[in-house]
């Protein structure tokens, strides 16, 4: 009898598991939203949850097979996820009416997990005092004032070049990607924290370590990512944190010491955690000297109006130490895998490089020989050759926002429920033949000032836009730029015979990595 029971029991779980299922993967249907069929544990992402295929490739699949859809209902197993393919409405979603949508949908839990409480992942009005509070870090006053930092860790990159080349009588192969991660990780470990974590000598430093245990491609980060997005509950539930235990501890730790250690001492150092510390006791930072015009503008609108909550409140050292570890996390991988790609691409197009290292040279030639912010502003053909970069390898491939409220999406009549996610697929939009001729092709004469004005705004997005455009783009452009002069003024690239044709990116790693990384040989400069 009992057995019968069981039997019973088991069979009506499943056929309420199964209604269940076959309810939530009707939900867009049943908003009549163009769809695209999911499958029925995985929804329409199962080639990336099976580490087949990046999240990103999966959504350009979609994007080319539904591309004259403005958008297309998906799922990421249950949870129904809207991509958008079309510009204006994305624009729309950005930035006209960015106050509806200005959640990326990620969970922060700041009870048990206080490293999740940082800009990247928070929304409504917490985002929005965070946001203004920071904005003043990064400003061209800022980073000039963080210049000398960065110029020291480019003296340890240069010498690195310098000694491998002699050492190799005149060429040696490196992995590229490696190289540009250590400096990306002595530059962020120093402008955030105040460290100097010395990853060119020493590549086995802790500061790299929780580099590698923050991107690496393993089941315990891949699920923690995922749940970031879709399994807020489960990640309450079980009090899961953003990072792995080690992770958590050595950044709350390391910030924590770094502010009693400067408190105690009186140590001022021009870095980020210096300004931090200044709005922990302050509460606001007040305009540099060197700022632009427009970002003085900006920065009196905000404590004269909106900004006037975010002005009174101080930042607490939690919150400190959340801000300098998402200034790590989202600082030091991007700038890695642009340099990568970009001396990648130049090692590929001979006459490109010739062209960007003619212009270094005459850089340097009016800066008295001299690397200063100015020399690295002044290379224009080297930024389009980035800005071409950041098209075919976006870093951030793909970007999300959640509705905050039941509204309309805009230009349709589809009402989205409060907490709906969108997906807006940056790298699809990026390789769409109808915005750019031969997609394939590494062209950057793409980006000059009349072919940037011929094309819709809003196809090309490496820096995401409107309000929650990357806080870090100034400072990002110029690691990136800097990496690049250090480089090549020293040494000619050229791709490393062991290197396959085609780059493959790793289908696990939730950011681009190429597979085989980015071997590259490395000549003295004649
Ligand atoms: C080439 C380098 C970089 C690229 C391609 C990049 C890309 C991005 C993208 C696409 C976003 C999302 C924007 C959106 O949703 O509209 C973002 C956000 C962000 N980035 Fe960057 N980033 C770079 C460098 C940096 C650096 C150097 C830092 C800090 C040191 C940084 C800090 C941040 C932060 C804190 C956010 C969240 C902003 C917010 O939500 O308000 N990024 N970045």
């Amino acid at each position: 009898m009992l057995a019968l029971y069981l039997s019973c029991g088991a069979v009506a779980l499943c056929a309420a598991l199964y209604v269940y299922m076959r309810r939530s993967l009707t939900y867009w249907q049943r908003r009549k939203v163009p769809v695209v069929t999911p499958t029925t544990l995985f929804g329409n992402y199962g080639p990336s949850i099976l580490g087949k295929r990046s999240l990103s490739e999966v959504a350009q699949d979609i994007y080319n097979e539904h591309k004259d859809e403005r958008y297309v209902g998906t799922y990421f197993m249950l949870t129904p996820l809207l991509q958008i393919n079309d510009p204006d409405i994305i624009r729309s979603v950005f930035i006209k009416d960015f106050q509806d949508f200005n959640g990326r949908g990620m969970h922060s839990q700041p009870s048990y997990d206080p490293l999740s409480a940082h800009l990247f992942i928070l929304a409504g009005q917490p985002w929005r005092n965070m946001r203004v509070k920071l904005s003043p870090t990064f400003t061209t006053g800022k980073i000039k004032y963080m210049f000398d930092t960065i110029s020291e860790c480019a003296n340890h990159l240069r010498e690195h070049v310098d000694s491998s080349v002699a050492a190799g009588g005149g060429r040696y192969v490196e992995n590229v990607r490696e190289l540009v991660a250590r400096f990306s990780t002595d530059i962020i470990s120093s402008v955030a924290f105040g460290i100097e974590s010395n990853s060119m000598k020493n590549p086995d430093s802790e500061f790299r370590q929780m580099g590698h245990r923050i991107f690496e491609s393993c089941l315990d980060v891949n699920l923690r990512h995922l749940l970031l997005f879709f399994g807020g509950d489960v990640m309450k539930t079980f009090s899961i944190r953003c990072v792995p235990a080690a992770v958590h501890n050595f950044f709350t730790r390391i910030v924590d010491e770094m502010i009693d250690y400067r408190e105690k001492n009186g140590v001022e150092r021009a870095d980020m955690l210096n300004l931090l510390i200044k709005l922990k006791n302050e509460g606001f930072l007040p305009p540099d000297s060197n700022d632009t015009a427009e970002e003085k503008n900006r920065h009196s609108d905000v404590n004269e109006s909106n900004g006037t909550e975010a002005r009174l409140t101080k930042l607490s050292g939690k919150d400190i130490a959340a801000q300098v570890f998402v200034f790590f996390v989202a600082g030091f991988e991007t700038t890695s895998t642009t340099t990568s790609f970009t001396l990648y691409e130049l090692a590929k197009h001979p006459d490109i490089q010739d062209k960007v290292v003619a212009e270094m040279d005459a850089a340097l030639a009016k800066h008295g020989g001299k690397v200063t912010y100015d020399t690295i502003m002044d290379l224009p053909y080297t930024d389009m050759c980035v800005q071409e970069t950041l098209r075919m390898y976006p870093p951030v491939p793909f970007l999300t926002r959640q509705a905050m409220v039941k509204r309309q999406l805009p230009l349709s009549d589809v009402v989205l429920e409060k907490g709906t996610r969108l997906m807006i697929p940056v790298r699809a939009l990026h390789y769409d033949p109808q915005y750019w001729d031969e997609p394939l092709r590494y062209d950057p004469q793409r980006f000059t000032e009349e072919a940037k004005k011929a094309r819709p705004q809003l196809v090309y997005m490496p820096f995401g836009d409107g309000p929650r455009i990357c806080i870090g783009m100034r400072l990002g452009l110029v690691q990136v730029k800097m990496a690049l002069l250090t480089i090549l003024t020293r040494a000619r690239v050229a791709v490393a015979p062991d290197m396959p044709k085609e780059v493959t990116l790793d289908p696990r790693c939730i950011l681009p990595s190429p597979v085989h990384g980015c071997r590259l040989v490395l000549s003295a400069r004649k």
